[in-house]
C-alpha cells in the first residue's frame, strides 16, 4: 500500500483558511506554535479530548525516528541535543506519511513550523494552508521552571539546550509566527496561566469546530 501523497491530484480550494485535500481528502490543519515548555503538548492533548483533532508532534516524531533507529536517526538526535532545526524534508516527510495513514481529516499540528523553511516545505509539499495558528505566549523564565520539571528523561531538557532553544525560537519560530500574523491568522493565548484557565482559552477558540463525534 503506497504511503506518498499523489501530487497530481489536483488541491482543491487553495485559498487561505480554505480545507485542502490530502490524498483526496479534504483536511483541516491547525498550526500549534510556542516557545519551548509553553505547554503546546499539554494543550493538544485537551483539544484532541473534546474536539477530536488528531494531535501530530513535530518533535515526537522526531524522537519516535531516532528511537525506530532509521539512517537518519544520529543526524535528528545531535541536531535535537543542540536546540537546533532538523531539517525540512525530514519532518514534512513524516508529518505527511502521519496524515495519510490516519483516517481523521482534521489534525493539530504542535511544534511546526518552527522556521521559514519548515513553513515553505509544508506548503510547498503537503500544501495545505493552516486553518489558524494557536499561538502559546508565556515568558522564559516561566517556560524554563516548566521544561526544568517536566521530568520525561528528554536528552535537550538541560539548562545548556534549554538556552539554545529559546534562541532558535527567537530567532527562527517568532518571524513565522509574525509572518502568520501579517495575513489574520495567530490566534494568540495567554499561556502563563494555570492548565484549566488556559484551556478555557483554547476551548473559545475551538469552539466553531463543535464537539468530538461520539
Ligand atoms: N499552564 C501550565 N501551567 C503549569 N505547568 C504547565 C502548564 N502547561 C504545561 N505545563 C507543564 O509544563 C511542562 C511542559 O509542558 P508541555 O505541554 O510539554 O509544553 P511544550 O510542548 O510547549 O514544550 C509539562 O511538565 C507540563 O505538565
Ligand atoms: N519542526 C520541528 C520540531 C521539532 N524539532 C526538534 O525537536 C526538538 C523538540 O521539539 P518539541 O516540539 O518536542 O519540543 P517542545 O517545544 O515541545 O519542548 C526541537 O528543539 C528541535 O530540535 C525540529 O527540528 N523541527
Ligand atoms: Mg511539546
Amino acid at each position: 500500500m503506497s504511503t506518498a501523497v499523489d501530487a497530481s491530484v489536483p488541491v482543491a480550494e487553495q485559498e487561505d483558511g480554505a480545507a485542502n485535500i490530502l490524498a483526496g481528502k479534504k483536511v483541516a490543519v491547525v498550526f500549534v506554535l510556542g516557545g519551548p515548555g509553553s505547554g503546546k503538548g499539554t494543550q493538544c492533548s485537551n483539544i484532541v479530548e473534546h474536539f477530536g483533532f488528531t494531535h501530530l508532534s513535530a518533535g515526537e516524531l522526531l524522537r519516535s525516528e531516532i528511537k525506530s533507529g532509521s539512517e537518519n536517526g544520529t543526524m535528528i538526535d545531535s541536531i535535537i541535543k543542540e536546540g537546533k532545526i532538523v531539517p525540512s524534508e525530514i519532518t514534512v516527510k513524516l508529518l505527511q506519511e502521519a496524515m495519510v495513514k490516519s483516517e481523521n481529516d482534521k489534525f493539530l499540528i504542535d511544534g511546526f513550523p518552527r522556521n521559514q523553511e519548515n513553513r515553505l516545505s509544508f506548503e510547498n509539499v503537503i500544501k495545505i494552508s493552516p486553518e489558524f495558528v494557536l499561538f502559546f505566549d508565556c515568558s522564559e523564565e516561566e517556560m524554563v521552571r516548566r521544561l526544568l520539571g517536566r521530568n520525561q528523561g528528554r536528552a535537550d531538557d538541560n539548562v545548556e539546550t534549554i538556552r539554545k532553544r529559546f534562541r532558535v525560537f527567537e530567532e527562527s519560530s517568532l518571524p513565522v509566527v509574525q509572518y502568520y500574523d501579517s495575513k489574520g491568522k495567530v490566534k494568540k493565548i495567554n499561556a502563563a496561566k494555570p492548565i484549566l484557565e488556559v484551556f478555557e482559552d483554547v476551548k473559545t477558540i475551538f469552539q466553531s469546530y463543535g464537539p468530538k463525534a461520539a
